[in-house]
């Protein structure tokens, strides 16, 4: 990216039938975004047309005709796809979830040709995905295959971060997957993320017991004393602030979180039925960890109110705001790191 150029923020258009047309025409319609960032729209400027018109919108789209072709100022459209498709919101529909890969593949092949410079997701339908081809539980496990690092969900907002050791699991086989290294791998992926993402330069992370009351030394469960004590003890030794196993029940409650940069939990609705009950609406779920930076709002794609004019579109907003932060930030830190300052001789 050029330095007088804006940053171009990539947009995969999610389910078809689900709210993320109206969210992103919501954010985009207001002129003063393009002077922050280039928006990349993949999916088809005859579907994007055909929402602009439903939604009685002012906005106005740019077919780039190749991805080199992206133009600042404009609200661009890239076609992932000439086909005519049918939209009937609020429609589960296996046709329609072909579309929303072909969108996220679109966007991501871009974002790792660097085309654009960030990608931002609008909601996905977990089971109309799912095909011979993309078996994939979500965003988050697609773009571990895709771009390189370690993946990390990692739900933020300015003053609430929550990171998870296991995400897109089912309950019954957690305890399987949070092993010593998986504790260490996590931690550390948090730990990086707050220095070269959110600027954060000594981490202090606060970590979630796996079992009620951690345990009770053994009374409901055993793994917070013979897995995640003695990982946390070896990490400290290492110099890194993480503290707990802290119960969880009574984390947010008691407003502990507030003391830490972040906290890590164990499973994905440990740590997402506190983040969204506090932060629903402006809370971004980021994917921390890879190569580059991925954001989407922190909802999915709430059929039962698509088309009718009625979603949110904040969290939205605040991916896109979010993105664009990380993307300087870790930019900043990159340049910095390649280049410490010199210690000054003897
Ligand atoms: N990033 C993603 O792609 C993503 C995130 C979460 C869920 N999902 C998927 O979305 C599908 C539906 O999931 P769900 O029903 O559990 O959650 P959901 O977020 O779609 O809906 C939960 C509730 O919140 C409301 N809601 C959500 N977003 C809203 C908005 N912007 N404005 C107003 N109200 C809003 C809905 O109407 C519903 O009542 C599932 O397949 C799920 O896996 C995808
Ligand atoms: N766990 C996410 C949430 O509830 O917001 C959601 O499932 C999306 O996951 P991906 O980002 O992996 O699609």
């Amino acid at each position: 990216m050029k330095n007088e150029e804006k940053i171009r923020v990539g947009i995969s258009i999610g389910d078809l039938n689900g709210i993320g047309s109206e969210i992103v025409i919501k954010t985009f319609e207001d002129p003063r975004m393009l002077e922050l960032c280039t928006p990349v729209i993949f999916a088809s400027t005859r579907v994007m047309n055909f929402y602009r018109k439903h939604f009685s919108s002012k906005i106005n789209f740019h077919e780039a005709k190749s991805l080199d072709k992206i133009a600042h100022g404009k609200v661009n459209v890239v076609n992932a796809w000439q086909d005519n498709v049918k939209i009937e919101f609020g429609t589960e529909d296996k046709t329609i979830g072909e579309y929303s890969i072909k969108s996220l593949e679109a966007a991501t092949d871009a974002l790792k040709k660097e085309f654009i410079d960030v990608l931002v997701t609008a909601p996905i339908h977990k089971h109309n995905i799912q095909s011979d081809t993309f078996k994939f539980p979500g965003h988050t496990d697609y773009l571990a295959q895709q771009l390189e690092g370690n993946s990390l969900m990692f739900m933020v907002t300015d003053t609430l971060k929550v990171g998870l050791l296991t995400d897109h699991v089912p309950v019954k086989d957690v305890p399987s997957h949070i092993t010593k290294d998986l504790i260490k791998q996590k931690i550390e992926t948090v730990s990086k993320s707050l220095k070269q993402d959110f600027a954060v330069s000594k981490p202090k992370i606060a970590v979630l017991a796996i079992n009620p009351h951690a345990g009770d030394n053994g009374v409901i469960g055993n793994e917070d004393d013979t897995i995640l004590k003695p990982t946390l003890e070896e990490l400290n030794g290492k110099g890194q602030i993480v503290m707990g196993p802290y119960s969880a029940d009574s984390f947010f409650g008691s407003k502990n979180y507030k003391n830490f940069d972040a906290v890590v939990a164990s499973y994905h609705d440990q740590g997402l039925i506190p983040f969204k009950t506090i932060a629903f609406g402006s809370g971004v779920n980021f994917t921390a960890g890879l190569s580059r930076v991925r954001t989407s709002p922190d909802h999915g794609t709430a059929f039962e109110i698509a088309g009718k004019g009625e979603a949110d579109a904040s969290s939205f907003l605040q991916a896109v705001y979010m993105a664009i932060k990380i993307f300087r930030n870790r930019s900043e830190y990159l340049h910095y790191s390649k280049n410490p300052l010199r210690k000054a001789s003897k």
